[in-house]
C-alpha cells in the first residue's frame, strides 16, 4: 500500500484509528475458551466489530509466540481472514524486530511472504544494514521505534548526542529517514509524548507515525493531532486493551465497536476541522 492508498483509506473512513490485536487468553472472555481456537475466535469477532471504524490493525507478536505454535496457527488465521476479506486494511505485525542483514533478510521474508502483514515494527539501533532487507519489498512497510511511550523511554532516547544540539530519538530519525521514503518508512512516537511530536515534524514532516498510547496509557488524541497531524493525515493512532478488553461478556466485540466508534468520530472531527475531508 502507497501513503496515498493510505490517506485515501484515511479519508473514506474518516479515521486514522489502529485496533491492536493484544489478544490475551488471560483477558478474552471466559465462554470463547471452549471454542476449538479463543484467540482466533475472539479476533475475529473484534475485527468484524471495529473494521467500519479502523484502517488498520495490529498484532502484537507478544500475545500469539506466549502460545507456542498454536499462537503462530492463530496469528495465521487472522492475517488470513483480515486480507481475504478486508483488503483495504493495513496490517502491522508490531514485532519490534531488528537483526545483522542475514537474519533481517529472514524475518524479512516471514512477515511480508509467508504473513502477507503490511508493515512490520523495528528497532532502528543495529543500523542501516539491519533495516534494508526490509525496504523494497514493493507496498510493504518498516516502522522504526523513534520515541516510544514508554516511562523510561526518556532514560536513552532524550539523551543529547553528538553537539548536544539533537536527542538520541531525533538522531535516529535524522539518520535514518533516507534508509526508505515516504512510501514506505513510518516512525513511532508514543501518545504519551505527544508534545514531542513538533520536535518529530520538523525532522519528517510528510512521513506518517504509528502512534500508539491512547487508552490505557493516557495519550491525549486531541495533543497527538494538534502536534502531529499534517496535509495527508500522516498518523494511524493505535488503541489497544482499552478497545478489546472494554467489555469481557457476552456483547465483548459490540462494546469493542462502540469504542471504536467514538475514537472514529473524534478523528472524523479532526480531519474535518483540519480541512482533510
Ligand atoms: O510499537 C508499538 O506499537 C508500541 C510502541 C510504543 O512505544 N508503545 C506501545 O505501547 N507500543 C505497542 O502498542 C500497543 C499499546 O497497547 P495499549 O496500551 O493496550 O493501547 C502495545 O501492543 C504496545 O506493545
Amino acid at each position: 500500500m502507497t501513503s496515498r492508498e493510505l490517506f485515501e483509506n484515511i479519508k473514506k473512513k474518516q479515521s486514522f484509528l489502529c485496533v491492536g490485536l493484544d489478544s490475551d487468553l488471560n483477558k478474552i472472555p471466559e465462554f470463547l475458551l471452549a471454542k476449538e481456537d479463543p484467540i482466533f475466535e475472539f479476533n475475529k469477532r473484534i475485527v468484524d466489530a471495529t473494521v467500519p471504524y479502523a484502517v488498520a490493525f495490529k498484532p502484537n507478536l507478544a500475545f500469539y509466540e506466549v502460545l507456542g505454535s498454536q499462537g503462530w496457527i492463530s496469528l495465521q488465521r487472522i492475517v488470513k481472514y483480515i486480507k481475504e476479506n478486508y483488503p483495504d486494511i493495513f496490517l502491522i505485525a508490531d514485532a519490534k524486530r531488528g537483526d545483522i542483514g542475514n537474519t533481517s533478510k529472514m524475518y524479512a521474508k516471514v512477515f511480508f511472504k509467508h504473513f502477507q502483514f503490511d508493515a512490520v515494527t523495528l528497532s532502528p539501533y543495529m543500523g542501516q544494514d539491519t533495516v534494508t532487507p526490509f525496504i523494497g519489498n514493493e507496498g510493504k512497510w518498516v516502522i522504526l521505534l523513534a520515541l516510544t511511550s514508554n516511562d523510561s523511554a526518556a532514560e536513552l532516547q532524550m539523551l543529547p548526542v553528538g553537539d548536544g544540539s539533537q536527542r538520541l530519538f531525533e538522531k535516529v530519525i535524522d539518520a535514518s529517514m533516507h534508509w526508505g521514503s515516504e512510501n514506505n518508512l513510518m516512525y513511532v512516537v508514543g501518545a504519551t509524548k505527544a508534545n514531542m511530536l513538533a520536535d518529530v515534524r520538523k525532522l519528517v514532516p510528510h512521513h506518517f507515525l504509528l502512534i500508539p498510547g491512547v487508552g490505557e496509557q493516557g495519550g491525549s488524541l486531541q495533543e497527538v493531532v494538534q502536534y502531529g497531524m499534517n496535509s495527508q493525515c500522516g498518523l494511524l493512532v493505535n488503541s489497544s486493551r482499552a478497545i478489546i478488553y472494554a467489555d469481557r461478556t457476552q456483547k465483548f466485540a459490540e462494546v469493542a465497536g462502540q469504542k471504536a466508534k467514538e475514537l472514529q468520530m473524534q478523528m472524523a472531527g479532526f480531519l474535518k476541522t483540519s480541512n482533510l475531508l
